[in-house]
């Protein structure tokens, strides 16, 4: 057996900047195999015309891949890419490349951490190791100055105690040059068709305007630091954010870099305001995969965190399909519903309003638009998704944030002029459901 190998399975984490698995395996092996599976169960399409990964993130994550497949490659390695199940695909691997072990990032949603046990359990099975890291918060688990259990629910008292007792770890060095097996198969990347998205379902994803990959997501970084217009920034006038929760859910950047970056960017004298309001979003996304890791599921209960029964039996089909055409009789959720079917993404304020409409005007239960939003949000990650559609439905994990407090400040936010509106309102948005 080659002790010195070590495969790296890439998944939200599509990046070798600040990447702790790619960090780690170089320093203990002397060669890494690369890889990244396009796993079948992520691309099906769910029994109510909906997808479990629409289109436009679709076509992020295979830009993102091609990316990284290059990046790879300018360091002297390649990225090994596999369509399958990762628990067939990567013990096959570990045996053909002789791997002493197997390093990936823990996830903390249900879905993706029953994929990581069936991978565990395959490598066992050939008495290899899975070996987790933690690397997808802002916050190591292991500095936190509580365990898991006892984090706080109350978002405030989170954010105070962590910000006061815990330090940001500094990022990992990008390595230079990479050492892969000689015999490394090539591999090419499928394409938006071979992953079984239509031909029209494609050309509307052209309308996007973002594009994957860790270069795409430094460039923005980058353009929000130096203040610089950009085609992006552009198409978002009102937005006071950074649009860079697409690299950051597909781990294109790490939280890590956002932080350092941002903080460097401050003593150079960027606005404290700029840097306070990226580091509380970066706060909230921690709080999010924190609470995941404590209360798993229960984010997945109708009734979320409230001891109320929450009635399901209320849903109607069609207001349900008017809603996610943006055909109801709200002109500003109906030109937010056409900027999400368009383009994949829609700013804070947006994602508040759809929400609030659907879960108080429409009656509907805020899992079925958690679940529309997993289908066309670029950015969706669950903790982040499901965490914050619970708050907006009053019956999330932060008691204090539960509930929209005024909807009207969030629509002036929005859109203070009405140019918004105007800009989406009428848009034409192919149908929603899969037959397009
Ligand atoms: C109903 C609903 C669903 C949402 N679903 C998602 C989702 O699937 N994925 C996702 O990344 N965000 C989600 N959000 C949070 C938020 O809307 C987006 O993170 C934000 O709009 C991204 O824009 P930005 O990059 O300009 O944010 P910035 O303001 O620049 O913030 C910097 C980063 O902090 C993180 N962040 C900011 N706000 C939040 C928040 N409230 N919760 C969690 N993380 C945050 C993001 O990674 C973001 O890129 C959701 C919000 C709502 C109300």
């Amino acid at each position: 057996m080659n002790k010195d190998t070590i495969l790296v399975w890439f998944r939200n984490d599509l990046r070798v900047r600040d990447n702790e698995i790619l960090w780690q395996a170089l320093a203990k092996a002397d060669k890494v195999v690369p890889v990244y599976v396009f796993d079948p169960r992520q691309f099906i399409a769910l029994s109510d015309k909906t997808q479990k990964t629409g289109v436009i993130r679709a076509k992020f994550i295979v830009e993102s891949v091609h990316d990284l497949k290059h990046s790879l490659q300018q360091l002297g390695a390649d990225l090994l890419v596999a369509s399958g199940y990762p628990e067939e695909i990567l013990p096959t691997l570990a045996e053909r490349y002789q791997v002493k072990e197997v390093y990936h990032h823990r996830e903390v949603a249900k879905e993706e951490t029953d994929v990581s046990s069936l991978v565990e359990e395959a490598l066992w099975k050939k008495r290899l190791n899975l070996r987790h890291f933690i690397g997808h918060t802002l916050y190591h688990k292991e500095d936190l100055p509580f365990p898991i259990k006892d984090i706080p629910d109350a978002f405030a008292t989170f954010r105070k105690k962590i910000e006061r007792e815990t330090a940001i770890r500094p990022m990992v060095a990008t390595p230079t040059t990479i050492d892969v097996p000689e015999e490394l198969e090539r591999s090419t990347i499928p394409t938006l068709t071979a992953l079984g998205y239509t031909d029209q379902q494609i050309a509307l994803a052209q309308a996007s305007p973002f594009k994957g990959g860790e270069h795409e997501g430094l460039k923005q970084l980058d353009a929000v630091l130096s203040d610089t217009s950009n085609h992006l920034i552009d198409e978002f006038p009102a937005n006071d954010g950074t649009l860079l929760s697409p690299w950051i859910a597909l781990g294109c950047l790490s939280p890590h870099t956002v932080y350092h970056t941002v903080k460097a960017a401050e003593a150079d004298g960027l606005s404290k305001k700029i840097v306070q309001t990226i580091v509380f979003g970066l706060l909230w996304r921690d709080y999010f995969r924190f609470m995941f890791k404590k209360h798993g599921n229960k984010f997945f209960l109708a009734n979320g965190f409230s001891n109320n029964f929450v009635a399901t039996e209320k849903f109607s089909a069609s207001k349900f399909d008017h809603w996610k055409n943006g055909k109801t009789t709200d002109a500003t959720v109906n030109a937010i519903m056409h900027q999400l079917n368009t383009i994949g993404f829609i700013p804070y304020p947006a994602r508040i309003l759809a929400a609030h409409y659907l879960v108080n005007d429409l009656g509907i239960n805020h899992l079925f638009g958690a679940a529309y939003f997993e289908d066309k949000l670029i950015d969706y990650s669950p903790a982040s998704n499901y965490g914050n559609w619970a708050h907006v439905a009053g019956v999330g994990s932060s008691v204090k944030d539960n509930g929209v407090k005024d909807i009207k400040k969030i629509q002036a936010l929005l859109d203070p002029d009405g140019a918004y509106v105007e800009r989406w309102g009428n848009i034409k948005t192919a149908p929603t459901g899969l037959n397009i």
